[in-house]
């Protein structure tokens, strides 16, 4: 991607993620309406490449993305259990603001932040906690239907139908991302459903890279770490994308520490 990439909701978490791998591999724009302390802007970004905007600013989004080649697009409220008034302006209001701007001017790629909670009504009563487990079989690969378990993960389905509209009106590449659980260091402490969709920092900056570098047109994937316990798929997301994780959180204990051949 030789064209400026525009990074939304730039200093969250997975956006310092991806910036504390990527942040000299790309020309990054960035965008978030918190302004951003000069620790989470990594040195090769000019003042001139760093806005403070809402993502629900038409106008504001437009001067940002002008000359962009592709976005990711993380911004958004990020709580299972935020209102609806919330998701409906940050989440479904900003995805759709951001991706008819980029298919205005003609962006190249989108990659769009969804959620495991886009699906989170399959782990029924009846599945689980088996389903967390390491012998479970039960899987979720990415063409199955939404099934949100709140109204966060009803805005992040909401959020993939868009990228569809958009890429089949405009020819737009499109990725949702059904990013698991992101953690720092280690997986979710004592926290089998956690550790099941760990997502390490080094696993989602190299799957946004991907996102950026692989060829596709629609794509849904689940983006977790290659966990021995699972129940989403990464095989979507290493056939279309050639999504290489490093990380499992196998190689930890419950409680976070590392096992001995991995610990330091
Ligand atoms: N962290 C995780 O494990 C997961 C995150 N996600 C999604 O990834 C995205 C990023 O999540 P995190 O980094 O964890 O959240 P975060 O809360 O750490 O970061 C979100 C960033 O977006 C900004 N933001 C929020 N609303 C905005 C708006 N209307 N306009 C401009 N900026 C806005 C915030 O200021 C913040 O810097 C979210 O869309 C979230 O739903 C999905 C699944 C798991
Ligand atoms: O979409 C998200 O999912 C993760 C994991 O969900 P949880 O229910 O296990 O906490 C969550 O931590 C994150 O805040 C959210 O954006």
């Amino acid at each position: 991607m030789d064209k400026p990439v525009l990074l939304t909701g730039a200093g969250g978490r997975v956006g310092q993620a991806i910036l504390g791998h990527l942040g000299d591999r790309y020309h990054w724009r960035l965008l978030d309406r918190e302004p951003l302390s000069s620790d989470k802007i990594p040195e090769t970004v000019s003042d001139a490449d760093v806005f403070v905007a809402d993502v629900t600013d038409d106008y504001a989004v437009r001067n940002a993305i002008d000359g962009v080649g592709a976005v990711v697009h993380l911004a958004g409220d990020p709580r299972p259990e935020a209102p609806w008034d919330s998701v409906l302006r940050n989440n479904i209001d900003g995805t759709q603001t951001m991706l008819e701007e980029a298919a205005n001017v003609g962006v190249e790629k989108f990659a769009f932040a969804s959620s495991n909670h886009a699906v989170g009504a399959y782990e029924t009563e009846d599945r689980t906690p088996q389903m967390y487990r390491t012998d479970d079989q039960f899987r979720l690969d990415g063409s199955e239907l939404p099934r949100p378990g709140n109204l966060y993960g009803v805005s992040k389905a909401a959020g993939e139908t868009l990228g569809r509209y958009y890429h089949d009106e405009s020819g737009m590449s499109v990725v949702c991302v059904r990013i698991g659980n992101l953690t720092r260091g280690h997986p979710p402490r004592n926290y089998e459903r956690g550790q099941a969709m760990w997502l390490s920092y080094r696993d989602c900056a190299h799957l946004f890279d991907r996102c950026l570098q692989a060829d596709y047109e629609y794509e849904v994937v689940y983006g977790i770490s290659d966990n021995d316990r699972k129940y989403y798929s990464i095989d979507r997301a290493r056939d279309a994308l050639g999504y290489d994780p490093q990380d499992n959180s196998a190689d930890y204990h419950a409680d976070g520490t590392p096992k001995e051949h991995i610990a330091e």
